[in-house]
């Protein structure tokens, strides 16, 4: 009977440390869900392509594209480096943003919010192009966004 007692404590206690466990598990990262570094690389990628075609960009970008130009390309793989630091940061990636903070990165630029919808519309076309689905593109934006108030008209 003893032994019939144990038994069933121990399959009890199983059970419950199984159920404990999976209330645990986190959710995925939005960094894990968008596809880790490969595919964020491929959308900075195509963001930057899209960016360097947009005649809206020209006024703010011409020193890094008159670079690109002569065949220059460090400083927009520097860029390209630090914005899959920043989205990998933040949507939860093991990356570490190790560039200038949104204010120092964008001052004396007065960009407007006309340049600022037209740069994350340059972002949602790469996106797309990639079929990020609406609920991680959303998020993504959500956080992107969130940084105007620190780029736009300074
Ligand atoms: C959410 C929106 C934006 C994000 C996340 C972002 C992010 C960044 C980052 C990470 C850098 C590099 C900082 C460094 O060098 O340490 C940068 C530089 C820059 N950004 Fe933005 N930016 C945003 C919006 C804009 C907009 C709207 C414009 C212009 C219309 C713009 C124009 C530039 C330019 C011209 C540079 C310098 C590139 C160079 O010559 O090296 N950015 N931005």
């Amino acid at each position: 009977m003893k032994k019939r007692i144990l038994v069933l404590s121990f399959a009890l206690i199983s059970v419950l440390s199984g159920c404990k466990k999976e209330e645990e598990t986190p959710a995925p990262s939005l960094y894990d869900r968008l596809g880790g570094v490969t595919a964020i690389s491929a959308v900075v990628d195509q963001f930057i392509a899209n960016v360097a075609a947009d005649p809206n960009m020209v006024r703010t970008f011409k020193p890094l594209l008159d670079d690109v130009a002569k065949g220059n390309t460090a400083r927009v793989t520097a860029l390209r480096n630090n914005l899959i630091d920043q989205i990998g940061q933040a949507s939860g990636g093991p990356q570490m943003y190790k560039g200038k903070d949104m204010v120092t990165a964008h001052a004396g630029m007065n960009i407007t919010e006309t340049e600022f919808n037209s740069l994350v519309n340059d972002l949602v076309l790469a996106l797309d192009k990639f079929k990020v689905p609406a609920t991680e593109k959303g998020e993504l934006l959500g956080v992107l966004g969130g940084l105007k108030g620190q780029i736009v008209g300074k």
